[in-house]
Order: structure tokens, then C-alpha cells, then sequence
């Protein structure tokens, strides 16, 4: 079966798949030349003829080309099975980055980039070149068949034919039940995830029971749809052998009949039984590959469904000189969640290079979404943001990485060492800059506490550090950086007073930066030179200097 969307998701392929078709019509040409070959010296055997020195040199010689053809096979399906994965993964990450972290479905996610992917392979490597040679071989094998005995030659290409198009009856249903497993698999890859990642809340609310009896029916449901596939597969298998078996005895007993009848000499015999295995190996080979490859089909509709979401901003921006002053201004920025009325209205701000800004607000206001949009996580439905005169649209993804730089209340760390996770946003800072920036940000002596340091290898997002300390580690990561513009979205919320005061202390002493505050406690806000106050979504209220203690509490209700 092709599929053209998923020729079209493969790129630039068609050339490769020729290539590795090219080989396999090589390896055919020499099996059928070997079929020739052989059978030419069995019907001198048993002519008595035995000087056969120079036919047992061709089969030899065949036979060391054949295995350096397969030799040479391998490494090429590979290497251009490999060459498709990459690219595809690339634009499945590609346009998953684009989609907005609460619109995305990590389980899903996964199994379509790693396991869809994984099954597209053997489709482009395997099945499709041998496609082309299922094409072209068993109507050349049938035709040489013909000159042997034409009704050999004839039974040959019907039997060919039946065990081609015989199993096409039952590709349509074949893709259902595939698609419908895929879907299932993909419902237990994210209840997996889910699972996985709250698995200490599940324990703590004694859920984990209940979560394990619905993991244990999405696996059930996996497996009848499996089987349900598997006897499917059986059955068209089934036919085709029978088709392939059957073939071959009755072309044999066409030639047979021919050889008694006269009308032939001994050797098309024994040539029509081993031109017969030559017929039916591609055909035979294909069957095999199909079930292989397709796999990769029954995920076409996840690659597309992901592909085809619409991404949250379109990278088209050209400014390649990052902000260097720090001037933020928004200007009527508006952002409604998609299907709701919630997000921010009509915001207009400006900041002044160097200006330390406190956005409070109650919990649903805005702030974070203010964030987003700062950060360019999503883009606005009206308005702008220009840094330093540029609408932050206009700029290269790099440039404005190095203009803005957000700091999430639940920052992501890698499972890298320390050391890189601070280099994250500079790659050449030294290990003098890195040390500094955890000495501001309060985390050396945490750091230092670790097995091996700076060059501890942190778990995956740093789940052996408090969230504090990850917070800290974070904010670190984000003074390394050479942005003139820092955005600190509820970054000390995992923080005591005491370290809060410190690190805010710390920050507001390092080089000067525009930095934009979002807090519930005035105490993270106590170095704004002015504050801005959000309600469902709009400035209600706004006043020179740290905002007032009382009225960010009355703000958090
Ligand atoms: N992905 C989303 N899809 C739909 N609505 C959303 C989404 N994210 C946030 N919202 C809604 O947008 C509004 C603003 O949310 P936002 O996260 O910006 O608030 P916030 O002020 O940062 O709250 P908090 O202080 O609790 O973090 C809320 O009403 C929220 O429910």
C-alpha cells in the first residue's frame, strides 16, 4: 500500500528508496541468474555430463557477489532509515515546541515521536523499495518461466497475482483495527506518563490501586485490539501462502507434464521449480515487510494530527541583533485562550531599561499569561511587545533567547550536569561567572554539597533538589544570561522569608536589568520601583514604588 501523505511526511526520499529498490533488484537479478545456473548443472548431472568446473565457479562466484550485495544492503536501509527519522523527528519537535505546554499530551507526544517514527521505518526501508521489486521480478521470472514451459509461465503469473492482490481485500480493514490499536496504545502510553510523574501523590492518596485496575483495562483493550489485528494478518497471510505453495507445485506439474508430453527437454524442469522459488521470494519478502512497516501506517494519523496543530507563533522574524538597553513596551496587549474568556485584555506598560516592575494580582489574573507573552510562548490576539523599539515577533528565535529571559515558577532543569544546566543560556560562560551566579542566586553551598559539585548530574529535572533549590538554580541560570530583560514569574515561592529577602537582595544587586516581578508576597516585590496590580486580566490599579503589604494580601484573595 502507498500512502501519499506519509511520502510526503518523509521528505526527500524517493531517491533512497530507488536506490535500496536498485539492490534488491540486483539481489533478485542474481538469484534468478543462480536459478539458471543451477539448473542448467543438475540437468548435466543427470545428463552424466561432469565436467563441471566452470558452472560450479559462476554459482560460486554469484553466490560471493550475492552476499556482498546484502553485505552493502544493511548499512544503506539503515543509514537511510535512519536519515528519515531524524528528519521527521525533527519536525515533529519542531512544531511540538510551538504548541503551548498546556495544550500538549506528553504520553501522546512520546509515543508518536519515538514509537510512530520507529514504525515508519521498516514502511520506508523495507517495504516500499520492495514494492518496486515485486513490480518488476516475479513478471521477469514469469516470462522466463514461459520460454521453459508456457504453462508453467501461466500459472506462475496467476498465482503471483492472487498472492499480490489477494491480501489488498484486506489492507482497508487491516488500517482500521491498526489505527484504532494506535489510538489505544497511544491512551496507555499517557496514562503511563501521567501515572509515572504523580506517582508519589497517587500513593499519598491511596489511588494508586485504582489508577493500576484502569491501567490494567487500557492494557486489556491494547491487547484484543492486538489480537484482533493479529488474526487479520493471519488470515491474509494465509492466502497469500496458499497461493505461493500451490503456485509453485502446479507450475512444476505444468513442466513435468510438458517434459513427458515431449514438448520440452529435462531441464525446464528443474528450472521452472527453481525460477518458482525466485517468482514468489519478493512477493514472499514483501508479506513480511508489510507487517513490519506497517505499523509505521497505523501512526500516520498521530505524525499528522501533531504536524497539522496549529503551532501558538509562527517563526518568521529576521532581527538577528539581540535588545541590548532593556526598554520593554506593551502596548494594548490582548491574548483570550482559545475557546474560553480568560487570558489579558488591553495591557499597556513601559518599562525603562534598568527599571525593576512588580505585576501582583489574584491567582487567575493574568500574571502568567503576561509571562507567556513576554516570553513568547504564545502570541498576542491584539497589541504588541517591543524590546528595545522591535515587536518581539520581528525577532530571531536566538536574538530574542538573548533578550528575554523568563524564569517559571516550576523551572525545568535537565539531567545534566550543573555545571551545564547553568550554561544553558550561555554556553562560554567560565566556571569563575557560573560559580558567581550561584553565589547570588544562593545555591553554591548547595551546589557544593552535591557528590561530585558543579559536575553533579542531576536527575531527570532535578528531582533529587527541593523545589527551592531548583528555583534557585534556575534563577542562576537565567543571571548567566546575557538578556538585558529578566522576567521573574513567582520565582520564590518555594523559598523561606529569609532566603527570599537574600536572593531578591542579591538580584537587585547585580547589573542593572529590566526585571518584571510577578509575586503573591510583597516581600519578593521590595525592590520594584513601581507596581502594576492585574484583574481577569487588566490593569486595575498601578502606584510608584514596592506595593504595599496590606494590599498584596487583599490582592492574593
Ligand atoms: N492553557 C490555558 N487554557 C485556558 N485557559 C487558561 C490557560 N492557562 C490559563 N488560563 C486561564 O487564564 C486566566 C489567567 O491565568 P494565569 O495563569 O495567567 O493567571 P495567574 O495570575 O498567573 O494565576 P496564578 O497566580 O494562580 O498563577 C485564568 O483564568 C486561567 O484559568
Amino acid at each position: 500500500m502507498i500512502h501519499r501523505r506519509l511520502l510526503q511526511l518523509a521528505g526527500a526520499v524517493p531517491g533512497a528508496i530507488l536506490a535500496l529498490a536498485g539492490v534488491g533488484l540486483a539481489l533478485s537479478a542474481l538469484n534468478i541468474v543462480f536459478a539458471i545456473a543451477a539448473g542448467s548443472v543438475i540437468a548435466a548431472l543427470v545428463r552424466g555430463d561432469h565436467d563441471l568446473v566452470d558452472s560450479v565457479t559462476v554459482l560460486a562466484a554469484i553466490t560471493v557477489v550475492r552476499g556482498l550485495v546484502i553485505w552493502a544492503r544493511e548499512p544503506m536501509a539503515a543509514r537511510v532509515g535512519a536519515s528519515v527519522r531524524i528528519r521527521l523527528r525533527r519536525r515533529l519537535l519542531t512544531r511540538l515546541a510551538a504548541i503551548p505546554t498546556a495544550e500538549r499530551d506528553s504520553g501522546t507526544a512520546a509515543a508518536t515521536v519515538i514509537d510512530g517514527v520507529d514504525g515508519l521505518d521498516a514502511y520506508y526501508t523495507r517495504y516500499l523499495p520492495q514494492l518496486i521489486v515485486v513490480i518488476l521480478v516475479p513478471a521477469a521470472t514469469v516470462l522466463l518461466a514461459a520460454t521453459h514451459s508456457s504453462g508453467a509461465g501461466a500459472v506462475l503469473a496467476v498465482a503471483a497475482a492472487v498472492a499480490v492482490i489477494a491480501p489488498r481485500a484486506w489492507d482497508a480493514r487491516l488500517l482500521r483495527n491498526g489505527r484504532d490499536r494506535w489510538g489505544r496504545f497511544t491512551r496507555l502510553s499517557s496514562d503511563y506518563v501521567e501515572a509515572l510523574q504523580q506517582t508519589p501523590l497517587l500513593r499519598s492518596f491511596g489511588a494508586s490501586g485504582r489508577v493500576s485496575a484502569q491501567l490494567s483495562t487500557r492494557a486489556e483493550d491494547l491487547r484484543r485490539s492486538t489480537m484482533a489485528q493479529l488474526r487479520v494478518s493471519v488470515a491474509e497471510t494465509f492466502v497469500s501462502s496458499l497461493a505461493l505453495h500451490l503456485g509453485t507445485v502446479l507450475a512444476v506439474v505444468a513442466a513435468v507434464t510438458a517434459v513427458i508430453s515431449g514438448s520440452t527437454g529435462a531441464t525446464a524442469a528443474v528450472t521452472v521449480l527453481l525460477l518458482a522459488r525466485e517468482c514468489f521470494r519478493p512477493v514472499q519478502d514483501l508479506g513480511t515487510h508489510w507487517h513490519a512497516g506497517y505499523l509505521g501506517l497505523t501512526a500516520v494519523d498521530g505524525l499528522d494530527r501533531l504536524l497539522s496543530t496549529p503551532p501558538s507563533i509562527r517563526e518568521t522574524g529576521v532581527h538577528a541583533d539581540p535588545a541590548v538597553e532593556g526598554l520593554v513596551e506593551i502596548v494594548d496587549l490582548t491574548y483570550r485562550y482559545p475557546g474560553t474568556d480568560t487570558g489579558v485584555a488591553g495591557l499597556r506598560l513601559r518599562i525603562a531599561p534598568g527599571e525593576t516592575v512588580a505585576v501582583v494580582g489574584p491567582s487567575g489574573s493574568g500574571k502568567s499569561t503576561l509571562a507567556r507573552l513576554l516570553e513568547r510562548e504564545i502570541d498576542p490576539d491584539g497589541g504588541r511587545v517591543r524590546i528595545d523599539d522591535v515587536d518581539l515577533r520581528e525577532y530571531t528565535p536566538r536574538a530574542r533567547g538573548r533578550s528575554v529571559v523568563v524564569v517559571a515558577q516550576d523551572p525545568a532543569l535537565f539531567a545534566w550536569t550543573v555545571r551545564e544546566n547553568l550554561r544553558l543560556y550561555r554556553p562560554d560562560a567560565t566556571d569563575a561567572e557560573i560559580e558567581q551566579a550561584a553565589r547570588v542566586a544562593d545555591v553554591h553551598e548547595v551546589v557544593c554539597a552535591l557528590s561530585a559539585g558543579y559536575d553533579t548530574v542531576l536527575a531527570e529535572n532535578g528531582e533529587q533538589l527541593s523545589g527551592g533549590q531548583r528555583q534557585r538554580l534556575a534563577i542562576a541560570r537565567a543571571l548567566l544570561s546575557p538578556a538585558p530583560v529578566l522576567v521573574l514569574d513567582e520565582i520564590t515561592s518555594a523559598l523561606d522569608a529569609e532566603t527570599e529577602r537574600r536572593v531578591m537582595d542579591a538580584i537587585a544587586a547585580a547589573p542593572a536589568r529590566t526585571t518584571i516581578v510577578i509575586a503573591h508576597r510583597e516581600s519578593a516585590c521590595s525592590h520594584a520601583s513601581r507596581w502594576i496590580e492585574l484583574r481577569n486580566g487588566r490593569i486595575t490599579a498601578a502606584g510608584e514604588g514596592p506595593p504595599a503589604p496590606r494590599a498584596t494580601a487583599e490582592r492574593a484573595r
